[in-house]
């Protein structure tokens, strides 16, 4: 794949010395002491030591890790769990009436949509997969891929995923699409000037079929950070049974949904450690994962704003984004299309959660439903011109 470089990065400036001017972050943003980055290429980092796990208890990672991610639905057995049940259905219908579901209220956003072009922003674990154990086995059903290609024919249609920009579109696996990696820090996108002079970090390049695309990585001068602390990341967590470490080149995610809870204190304080030795990194939490990424002004929610200015969409009028995502990352895109009154986000959640989202949707198969009604309303639409 070939790239051009453009311009330096207005996020990621100055190629030499690692400083926070090298890397063209808003000081605010950057924690004040410390290296930039770490000294020792392989940092050892104590697995337990008397006391050291206060770190992550006190500091409310372990109450965070726990909420990370509803448990799965457990079978009603006896009286008390049906009590449990009701409640928590009851908790959820009432959650409903603040979030209604993106089905039931489809003809009210099809009238929201008249006269407007929809811009289609599609998460994927959790949304177009369902959740499982192993995250190298949450594939996308091939009906899944019909509805995605369907609404993808008829608006421009994108994914923003945290997993690395490859991984995801080998998963999905459509040309159709725009596709956004960790967590929006990796994008390509259609050429377009005018967004590559406002943001210089932009190179061109060429995708899978050799088109001429932008390729914008404001967090590029971390690719070797990354790599580093994913590899000290999979050394001192390889003891630590069900532990699995991904690097998604701009972001290391250590998922703990496998491991015993018991051993969740050595989990965090793992990442603990490295945030330490690393200040420009900074942790996400998933759902069962601690994400350790680049101290960087931008999220989910920047690389909507973005795409929407690449495919020419950003005149709020005679657009409607809509954005379905499941996770707290997504939190950052829901925001932005709430706070700017200019579409909406749609929460995949099958239990309350607190949300910047207008509407709501049960699970990866009520999103198949509602992008196949998407997409017949649009077909239907043009037929009848
Ligand atoms: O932004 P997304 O596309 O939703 O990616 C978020 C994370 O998804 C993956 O982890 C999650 O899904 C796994 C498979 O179902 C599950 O095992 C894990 O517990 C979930 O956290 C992916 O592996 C992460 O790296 C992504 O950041």
């Amino acid at each position: 794949m070939e790239m051009k470089p453009n311009h330096a990065s207005p996020v990621l400036t100055d190629p030499a010395p690692v400083t926070k001017s090298r890397l063209g972050i808003r000081s605010s943003l950057l924690p004040q002491h410390g290296a930039p980055f770490s000294s020792s290429r392989h940092i050892m980092i104590p697995r337990r030591k008397p006391g050291i796990l206060d770190d992550v208890r006190s500091n409310g990672w372990l109450d965070a890790m726990k909420a990370s991610s509803p448990p799965r639905k457990k079978l009603v057995r006896d009286f008390t769990f049906e009590a449990a049940a009701d409640d928590s259905d009851a908790a959820y219908v009432s959650w409903m009436l603040k979030h209604p579901s993106a089905l039931n209220s489809f003809e009210q956003i099809i009238e929201q949509a008249k006269n407007k072009k929809i811009a289609m922003f599609l998460d994927y674990d959790g949304v177009l997969s369902p959740i499982v154990d192993d995250p190298d086995c949450a594939l996308m059903s091939d009906d899944m891929r019909v509805a995605v290609k369907n609404v993808a024919d008829h608006f421009p249609t994108a994914i923003i995923s945290g997993r690395s920009r490859d991984k995801v579109y080998d998963l999905v696996g459509l040309t159709e699409l725009y596709y956004a990696g960790s967590h929006g820090m990796d994008i390509m996108g259609p050429v377009n000037s005018s967004v590559s002079n406002d943001h210089p970090s932009c190179v061109k390049s060429t995708d899978q079929q050799g088109k001429e695309v932008n390729l914008f990585q404001p967090a590029r001068e971390f690719l070797p950070v990354i790599d580093e602390v994913f590899r000290t990341l999979v050394e001192n967590t390889k003891g630590i049974k069900g532990a699995k470490v991904e690097n998604h080149k701009f972001c290391a995610s250590v998922h703990y949904r496998n491991v015993d809870e018991k051993n969740w204190p050595v989990i965090a304080q793992c990442v603990h450690d490295i945030l330490k030795e690393y200040p420009r990194l900074r942790l996400t939490h998933g759902r069962k994962v601690l994400e350790v990424r680049p101290v960087i002004d931008w999220n989910k929610g920047k690389a909507v704003e973005f795409l929407l200015d690449s495919l020419g969409l950003s005149d709020t009028e005679d657009v409607l984004p809509i954005y379905i995502g499941d996770d707290k990352t997504d939190e950052d895109a829901f925001k932005v299309l709430r706070e700017g009154n200019f579409g909406f986000g749609i929460l995949v959640s099958s239990t309350p959660k607190e949300t910047s989202a207008v509407y709501s949707l049960k699970d990866p198969s009520e999103v198949m439903e509602f992008l196949k009604s998407l997409g017949n309303w649009k077909k239907t639409e043009e037929a009848g011109k």
